[in-house]
């Protein structure tokens, strides 16, 4: 018999067990009812003072009966067989990779140190460094450590709804209410109400039509809900220990829905709130998504394997063939809902190239990665010379760091509070796909620039000597129906993680202790005034016109 099939015999046994052993206790329970009428009410009394009535203890009993039945079902019917979760893909303690081979050691190289030198020095700005606020001009600045909140503590923001009242509360759903607080700072305030709201709806609301995602590379799915939201949904490839091939470019690497998920809780734990809500949810592919699909292109994709499971694979430029087709179990599918962003025509985006984006060619480099003065020429183009827009480079620079993301080729502001507002935090599919490795050139922004949020690095020394990032992530995580998101190593990972963005930042100080100052490497060339950027990289200052093709891989 396989294992599934003596699975599913134990299930039916224990269940069988569980009833046999109810109604003998149901039995039990109206015989000793039928002698206590004959007037034990002394013994009532006494239950009735103890606070608990038949009802409550019935279910006790119940309950000790189903503990009995499941035990006895698990230690002698399959003695060596743990239960296995029903949902597809759901990850197990794996203690192997995909692969079979065993899970490599990474060292932990900060695990014990505790970044006093980083504590005593964020206090010591506190007391003795001028607070930046708003910074004018970004060519001037050379402290590490930066703080950019008002003169009172706090900044200053603007919200949607004080501009577009009208225009957002025609349809009023929680997430159009949503949509009228994002503000110029972030998306969504600190334990806002809505966001749990949100992400319930979509991981249960009717689907009311599904369509294609137009634009990107992989096969997204817009999701429209019967009361006129939407989200757009990446499905399930593969289970969560799986990682990103040996051979695979971060540019060719599959998308994961699990880390779309996982990026959404990692952005709010770092209390930056710039990414969209995002939901996981198990939905039949017949039923849910097949059945609402309207454009032909889509639905003759669909199609059953051999293996008699559903499965569809749509139209794209990567992994959108037969060959590479999404497949349920037999017909229910995982995949990550990112609650989606306010139309265009309400609220408007502008797309930025990033500066620190990588060539998208399997031999060519980016400019940053072979320039160390890169900065240089970063900090002397707008939007980065003044505000808020280099902070929020260097943040973004630790979030994919975490992940492993390095997939950054562009981000998206919101037009309407014009430069001085945060980087829209989207498109993290390709996070999470080394547990294993820690891929430094993420940090190229920290490490070629030198400047962090004060309150930034206030987080991750809290998260390294305090409470560790993986238990906040772990927990906050419990609540997605998908749970588990993430495979074990990947929690280690950013734990790990977080020592080596202290000890880049730790590096950062010590350069500009030893030049006198509070203050990064002064000896830095600084040659940019009139910075002009090859067409390779691009023209930072630009807003570009965002194309699935202009980041399609050369292929020569
Ligand atoms: N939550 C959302 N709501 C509305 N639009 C979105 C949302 N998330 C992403 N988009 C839009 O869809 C586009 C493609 O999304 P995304 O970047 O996640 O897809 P992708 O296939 O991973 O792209 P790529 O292959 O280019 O990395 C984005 O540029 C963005 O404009
Ligand atoms: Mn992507």
């Amino acid at each position: 018999m396989k294992l599934r099939d003596r699975v599913v015999v134990g299930f039916c046994l224990s269940l069988v067990l569980v009833t046999v052993l109810f109604v003998v206790d149901m039995q039990n329970e109206s015989a000793r009812r039928l002698s206590a009428a004959d007037g034990d009410a002394a013994a009532a009394a006494a239950s009735h003072y103890h606070g608990r009535s038949d009802r409550s203890r019935d279910a006790d009993e119940a309950q000790s009966a189903w503990n009995l039945a499941a035990s006895y079902v698990v230690s002698t019917l399959m003695p060596s067989v743990k239960p296995r979760p029903t949902r597809p893909g759901a990850p197990q303690p794996y203690s192997r990779r995909a692969d079979g081979r065993p899970l490599p050691e990474v060292v932990d190289l900060y695990a014990g140190d505790r970044f006093a030198d980083l504590t005593e020095r964020l206090s010591r700005s506190s007391e003795t460094q001028r607070r930046r606020g708003y910074v004018i001009d970004w060519t001037a600045v050379r402290d590490v450590i930066v703080d950019d909140t008002d003169e009172d503590g706090t900044t200053s923001n603007e919200y949607v709804v004080e501009y577009l009242e009208d225009g957002l509360r025609l349809n009023t759903t929680a997430l159009t209410i949503f949509h009228s607080r994002i503000s110029k700072r972030e998306m969504y305030p600190k334990n806002d109400t809505y966001v749990p709201l949100i992400l319930k709806n979509m991981s249960v609301s009717p689907i009311l039509s599904v369509a294609q995602k137009e634009g990107g590379t992989q096969l997204k799915l817009v999701i429209e809900y019967l009361n006129g939201d939407k989200a757009l949904m990446k499905p399930m490839r593969f289970t969560r220990e799986q990682q990103t091939l040996p051979n695979h470019f971060y540019f060719t690497d599959y998308e994961r829905h699990n880390a779309e998920i996982a990026a959404f809780h990692l952005d709010r734990i770092l209390g930056f709130r710039r990414a969209m809500p995002v939901s996981g949810r198990l939905v039949n592919i017949t039923s849910e998504l097949m059945a609402q699909v309207t454009a032909s292109d889509l639905l003759k994709t669909f199609f059953v394997s051999p293996d008699k499971n559903v499965c569809f694979h749509g139209q794209c430029s990567y992994y959108c063939d037969t060959s590479h087709a999404i497949c349920g179990n037999p017909d229910m599918l995982e995949g990550s809902f990112a609650a989606y962003l306010p139309s265009q025509d309400i609220l408007e985006r502008k797309t930025w190239r990033h500066p620190w984006r990588r060539s998208y060619h399997k031999r060519r480099k980016a400019k940053w990665e072979t320039d160390p003065n890169y900065c240089e020429l970063v900090r002397n183009v707008p939007a980065y010379n003044s505000g808020r827009r280099m902070l929020d480079i260097m943040d973004l620079s630790v979030f994919d760091f975490l992940m492993g993301n390095m997939d950054r080729h562009h981000y998206e502001t919101f037009t309407l509070f014009g430069n001085d507002s945060f980087p829209i935090h989207l498109d993290h599919g390709r996070a999470f796909g080394k547990a294993f490795h820690d891929e430094m050139s993420i940090l190229a922004p920290i490490i070629q620039c030198c400047h962090i949020r004060k309150s930034t690095l206030e987080t991750l020394l809290r998260f390294h000597n305090v409470k560790k990032l993986s238990e906040h992530m772990r927990e906050s995580m419990a609540e997605d129906p998908l749970s588990p998101i993430l495979w074990e190593p990947h929690l280690t990972a950013i734990d790990r993680r977080v020592g080596l963005v202290l000890q880049k930042v730790r590096e950062c100080l010590s350069v500009s202790t030893m030049s006198g100052e509070d203050t990064a490497d002064e000896t830095r060339v600084r040659t940019a005034t009139n910075a002009t950027f090859d067409t390779d990289t691009g023209d930072l200052g630009q807003e570009v016109k965002y194309t699935a093709r202009s980041r399609d891989v050369t292929q020569n």
